[in-house]
């Protein structure tokens, strides 16, 4: 599978799915690969050609020095797309993946069809949190927050029920360079796509996690209320919903991502 080049960096790139079918873009959350994505790839390449891929400063793409930003982020995709010569994708992602999804639908209406906002906000009102994780993984890396952050992204039951998943996941977390991660914390830190929101166009499904303590509900609820026409369902689960509530998950973004 392809490595394209955004202005520079090398990205790791997957396509996958039925040829010729509509095109799926999956983004994933801070601290993850393309690999958090597998709950899903049996349901949605029956319907879609799926693109997944790993952000600057994760799992197999370049990691060039930062800060980053969800604009940069909103220009490698487009990047991707470009390289791959598709004009319009419908939009999937977790958390920083749902901010890029903003990012691009507000920047680049033209590229988006629908939209799929999971586990996200448009803004921190305390964006000095980011500051904090930043010193937290300078000193002590990340298998030093790894067991906090794991905890935000999946319940204790589901950790209890499903340890082996916990563990992958855990691994994926602490596999990330350490400066693509700091990179993206500093894009975390700058968010505020609030102004963002009331131009889109494209319709919207806002997905959030009832148990989600990184972007609790009201953050999903700001979202849904700034985009016109945006709608909302909430599944039981923390933060890595696809991870936690892949059934339910899978069912409410194909249901959206079908309808006519
Ligand atoms: O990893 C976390 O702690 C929560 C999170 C914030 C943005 C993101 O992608 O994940």
């Amino acid at each position: 599978m392809p490595m394209i080049d955004a202005d520079g960096c090398l990205l790791n790139v997957t396509v996958e799915g039925r040829d010729g079918g509509p095109t799926l873009m999956l983004s994933n959350s801070l601290g993850s690969t393309l690999q958090m994505w597998e709950p899903q790839m049996r349901a949605f390449t029956q319907v879609f050609r799926v693109i997944r891929y790993d952000r600057r400063g994760h799992g197999k793409s370049q990691v060039p020095p930062g800060p980053y930003s969800i604009e940069r982020f909103g220009r490698d995709a487009l990047a991707i797309l470009d390289d791959l010569n598709i004009e319009k994708v419908h939009w999937c992602g977790v958390s920083m993946g749902g901010m890029v999804g903003q990012w691009l639908a507000a920047h680049a209406p033209g590229r988006i069809g629908k939209l799929v906002l999971a586990n996200t906000t448009c803004y921190y009102p305390d964006p000095a949190i980011w500051g904090a994780r930043i010193k937290a993984v300078q000193e002590t890396g990340l298998a030093g927050i790894a067991d906090m952050v794991i905890a935000g992204w999946l319940t204790q039951e589901f950790r209890d029920r499903n340890p082996d998943v916990a563990d992958r996941m855990k691994a994926m977390l602490v596999a990330t360079p350490v400066e693509g991660y700091l990179a993206c914390c500093e894009a975390l830190r700058a968010l505020d796509l609030r102004e963002d929101l009331p131009g889109i166009k494209s319709p919207t499904l806002v997905v959030a996690g009832r148990y989600d303590k990184s972007t609790p509900i009201a953050m999903a609820e700001a979202i849904r209320s700034r985009i016109p026409g945006a709608s909302m369902t909430i599944v039981d689960a923390a933060h890595i919903s696809n991870v936690e509530a892949a059934g339910p998950f899978n069912d409410a973004v194909l249901g959206f991502l079908t309808q006519r």
